[in-house]
């Protein structure tokens, strides 16, 4: 198969892969530290490697998954500029004691001299249990970035309201943020896609199959979906990753599968018609939401 790869320029002018078809939380993320070891992962990450051009992984303290991507990463011959890695600093959930310990530990664990893109997982940060504020947290996020121990910097599941905090005392933008997104849930949070776009922060789509993960006989958006797939030849999968990609979002996707994982890189070998993806975009703002994480903070949005 020939791969057709897409990169994307960030607002500081470095490049970021089109997709990330290893994510390495959800099926493969351990709420306990004592959680066993996964060997599919390490496998499931190897097998990715393989893959010709750029490869995104998308890690994060939280999963509590850096030793397997350490393993695969020491197992692959891929080099290093063909790899691009993401990881984030934990909050809610606290592992370290602020941003800068936190990627310290995760580059050791991953052997890693360097991240490509290092995230602020979520906003809300609980005095009680961290002694920083988000504008702090940014700055030391924005220290690592200065030291090149993060390419990229950038934040996950932030508000407008959080941005516009941080952007009294930013030195340096986001690249990117990080958010659930599908045709179920265009905006996680109110107002949050438009905002994104117009300040050129890069948005990225968890969750982005949902609305092939969660079928009720009678959605009308997986036949539509079924439909686009006959016409391209591809699968259900890649109409709705590209959807996705064409609304300007990086999807941010994982599989236990390697022909799922196959599948998700390839594609940017074809282009959905405008009319398609806003058909999409219709039927899927006419379904109900469906929110798979950080409900106990934005339930209320739905
Ligand atoms: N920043 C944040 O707060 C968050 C970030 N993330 C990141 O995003 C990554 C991806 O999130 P995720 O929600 O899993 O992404 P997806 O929406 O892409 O879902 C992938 C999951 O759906 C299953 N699946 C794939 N295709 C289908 C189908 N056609 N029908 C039914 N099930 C299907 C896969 O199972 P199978 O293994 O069988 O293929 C896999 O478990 C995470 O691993 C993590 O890295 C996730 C949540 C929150």
């Amino acid at each position: 198969m020939s791969y057709q790869t897409s990169l994307i320029t960030l607002n500081n002018g470095n490049k970021i892969p089109g997709i990330s078809i290893i994510g390495t939380g959800t099926r493969w993320y351990k709420y306990n530290p004592e959680d066993k070891y996964s060997d599919a992962l390490v496998k499931q990450i190897e097998n990715a490697l393989e893959l010709p051009g750029m490869l995104h992984i998308d890690c994060a303290e939280m999963y509590q998954t850096h030793a397997e991507v350490g393993e695969a990463l020491r197992n692959s011959k891929k080099p290093r500029d063909e790899i691009f890695i993401t990881d984030k600093y934990a909050i809610p959930r606290k592992f370290s004691s602020n941003p800068k310990e936190g990627l310290k530990l995760a580059l050791e664990k991953m052997g890693l001299e360097y991240v490509d893109l290092y995230l602020l997982h979520f906003p809300i940060i609980d005095p009680k249990l961290y002694d920083f504020t988000l504008e702090e947290a940014w700055k030391m996020m924005e220290d690592l970035y200065n030291e090149g121990l993060a390419k990229n910097i950038g934040v996950s599941n932030f508000r407008v309201e959080d941005l516009e905090q941080l952007s009294k005392s930013w030195v340096i933008k986001p690249q990117i943020n990080q958010i659930e997104f599908n045709a179920y849930l265009q905006n996680q949070t109110p107002g949050i896609y438009d905002y994104c776009i117009k300040n050129n922060i890069q948005l990225e789509a968890f969750c982005p199959l949902v609305p092939l993960r969660e079928v009720n006989e009678k959605d009308l958006l997986p036949l539509y979906v079924k439909q686009l797939a006959q016409k391209y030849s591809k699968t259900e999968n890649q109409i709705m990753l590209r959807w996705v990609s064409q609304r300007k979002v990086i999807p941010v996707t994982t599989s236990s599968r390697p022909e799922r994982v196959r599948d998700a890189y390839d594609i940017f070998s074809f282009e959905l018609t405008q009319d398609e993806v806003e058909f999409i975009t219709k039927l899927g703002s006419q379904h109900d939401t469906i929110r798979k994480y950080w409900n106990v903070y934005y339930d209320k949005y739905n």
